[in-house]
């Protein structure tokens, strides 16, 4: 596609017919330019393909209300130069694929992405116990494998069957009714222009030593900031010490979100302001 200003070029984790893609067009759906969709193999990808310059955005999940943290998103933040421009949340339903003509008694193993199949882990333990279970890059690469193999059933959503030409076996097999995933959209600019509505990430390194965590945290009581998520992961350059992503209420230009700047910078190691973003309801 010719690259205008009207057109934009959003990397996601393809092939066609995942959630992620779903998250695009949500994301943009007010957006008003073109989307050019570039869909790539992994999470990993689509940090770099916009590090790099081919996408002007990313969109990747970052958590899911059954199964939590999407480890791999938050292990790139990390690393990574882009910032946080925007969340949407997307209601996940899992459905069992099969091939048309093909039947669930020959079926010898069930292919997904790993988050999926973690979404739907009960309903797998009580239906098929001992199937073999298989993680793939995305469910959408599930659902394609499916379509060249009769004894491969997957898990994917509702796109992914219509893509790849595959007949709804069960549908709704998610273990919980409620089952979301939220996504973030990733940018080379940072979003300076407060909503009103905003909500803001950072990433903390804290000293690992008794009350750090709580020195941390004082000052978003004492300032009024309300905190919406708090995720730990491993430091990797140092065993047994451990990073914290915080997402709370408000914009890095909020008088108040200032004042938790300033305190946090005396209390901890480093501080990685990933960016503020108008807040999506999920
Ligand atoms: O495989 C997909 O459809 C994806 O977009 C990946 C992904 C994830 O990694 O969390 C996205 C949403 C669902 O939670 C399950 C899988």
């Amino acid at each position: 596609m010719q690259k205008t200003d009207d057109v934009i070029r959003v990397a996601f984790l393809g092939p066609p017919g995942t959630f992620s893609h779903a998250a695009v067009d949500r994301a943009f759906s007010e957006d008003g330019r073109t989307l050019d969709y570039h869909s790539v193999a992994s999470i990993d990808d689509v940090f770099l393909d916009v590090e790099a310059g081919q996408s002007d955005f990313g969109v990747v999940p970052v958590e899911n209300s059954t199964e939590g943290a999407v480890n791999t998103t938050l292990d790139c933040l990390i690393d990574t130069s882009l910032s946080i421009v925007g969340e949407v949340f997307i209601p996940i339903e899992h459905n069992l694929l099969l091939q048309p003509g093909a039947d669930m008694v020959d079926v010898r193993r069930i292919v997904s992405h790993k988050q999926s199949l973690g979404q739907c882990r009960l309903w797998l333990r009580s239906h098929y116990p001992d199937i073999e279970l298989l993680d793939v890059s995305s469910n959408a690469e599930a659902a394609r494998l499916a379509a060249e193999d009769p004894s491969t059933a997957a898990i994917a959503g509702l796109k992914a069957a219509e893509l790849y030409g595959l007949n709804v076996v069960v549908a709704g097999i998610q273990d919980r009714r409620n089952n979301t995933t939220r996504f973030l959209t990733l940018a080379r600019v940072r979003n300076t222009q407060p909503s009103g509505a905003d909500k803001t990430s950072i990433i903390v390194y804290a000293e690992n030593k008794p009350g750090s965590l709580f020195r941390l945290l004082e000052p978003f009581d004492r300032f009024q900031v309300s905190l919406t998520r708090l995720e730990t992961r491993p430091a990797r350059d140092d065993m047994w010490s451990y990073v914290f992503f915080i997402d709370f209420e408000g914009h890095s230009d909020d008088a108040a979100v200032k004042q938790v700047f300033s305190q946090l910078t005396e209390r901890v190691v480093k501080i990685k302001n990933l960016g503020s973003y108008t807040r999506a309801s999920s």
